[in-house]
C-alpha cells in the first residue's frame, strides 16, 4: 500500500486522470492512496498568496516558504511513516523503471509540484529527499512529471496490475524495447502478419520476439542495450541481427 501526498497549487489537474481505470481500481482495492493538497489552503495572508517576486530580480515569480514547509510539516504530522518526499524538477535524477520499482516499496510518498520559476531553495535544502525529472524539455509545471510518477510507481505495487498485465513481459524484456505486436486482420493493405507468430510454436514466437526486441533495442536505443542483462541466447542473436541488418 503507497499513499501518495500530491502538493500542487492546481490539485484539480489530478481528478481525470486519477479516476481512469487503473489507478481508479487501484484505490478502491485499497492499494494504493491519492491525497490530492491544495498548497494554497497553507497560505494564511487574506489573498492565500503561495508566491512572490524573485530576490536579486529577475523574471517570474518563486514559490514562497511558509506555505509549503506548513504543508509538509501537516502531512508529516499525520502520516504514519515518515514520508519520502520528492521534488519533481527539470534539475532532478531522470526518472526510470529502476526508480518507480525502488518507490513502489516506499509507504509514504509526497510529491511537491513546481510553479512559476521554481521554489525557494531553503525548501530543498530543508524539505526534498530525492528530486525527480522526467526529461530534458520546458513544461509549465510539475504536475504532468508527477501524473508520470504516480502511473509508472503504481504498476508496479503487487495487485494493482489485474492477471491482464504485461508486467511479466515488464520484466522479462526490461531493458529491452518491445516486439512487433500484431492483431486480427491477418492480412491489411497487402501487409501480413508474419508467419511465425501463426504457428503457435510458443517456442519459436518466444525467440522471434525477443530477437525483434533486440534488433529494435539496437537500431533505436543503444544505449538500453548496454545497461540491459544479455544472455548468451540473445548475444547469438544480436550476432545474427548484426549480419542481417549489414552492421
Ligand atoms: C530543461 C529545463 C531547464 C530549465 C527549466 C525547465 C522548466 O521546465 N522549468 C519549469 C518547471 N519545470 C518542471 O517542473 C519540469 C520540467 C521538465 C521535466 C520535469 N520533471 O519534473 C519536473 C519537471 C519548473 C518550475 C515550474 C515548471 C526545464
Amino acid at each position: 500500500m503507497v499513499t501518495f501526498h500530491i502538493l500542487s497549487i492546481f490539485p484539480e489537474m489530478f481528478v481525470g486522470v486519477f479516476q481512469e481505470s487503473i489507478l481508479k481500481r487501484a484505490q478502491e482495492k485499497g492499494l494504493i492512496k491519492i491525497n490530492l493538497v491544495n498548497i494554497r489552503n497553507y497560505a494564511t495572508d487574506k489573498h492565500r498568496t503561495t508566491d512572490d517576486y524573485p530576490y536579486g530580480g529577475g523574471p517570474g515569480m518563486i514559490m514562497k516558504v511558509e506555505p509549503i514547509f506548513r504543508a509538509f510539516y501537516d502531512i508529516t504530522a499525520k502520516a504514519k511513516t515518515k514520508p519520502h518526499r520528492i521534488f519533481m524538477s527539470p534539475q532532478g535524477k531522470t526518472f526510470n523503471q529502476k526508480k518507480a520499482i525502488e518507490l513502489a516499496e516506499k509507504k509514504e510518498i509526497i510529491i511537491l509540484c513546481g510553479r512559476y520559476e521554481g521554489i525557494d531553495e531553503r525548501i530543498r535544502e530543508e524539505l526534498i529527499d530525492e528530486e525527480i525529472s522526467i526529461g530534458d524539455y520546458v513544461l509549465t509545471g510539475g504536475e504532468l512529471p508527477a501524473m508520470v510518477v504516480v502511473d509508472a510507481v503504481s504498476r508496479m505495487i503487487p495487485g494493482v496490475l489485474g492477471d491482464e498485465s504485461s508486467k511479466e513481459d515488464d520484466s522479462f524484456y526490461c531493458g529491452l524495447l518491445g516486439y512487433p505486436q500484431y492483431t486480427r486482420p491477418r492480412e491489411f493493405q497487402g501487409k501480413k502478419v508474419p508467419d511465425v507468430l501463426l504457428t503457435g510454436n510458443h517456442a519459436l514466437i518466444e525467440r522471434w520476439r525477443r530477437k525483434e526486441a533486440l534488433r529494435r533495442t539496437l537500431l533505436r536505443r543503444p544505449d538500453l542495450l548496454v545497461e540491459a542483462d544479455l544472455t548468451e541466447e540473445d548475444y547469438k542473436l544480436l550476432e545474427e541481427i548484426y549480419n542481417e541488418e549489414g552492421i
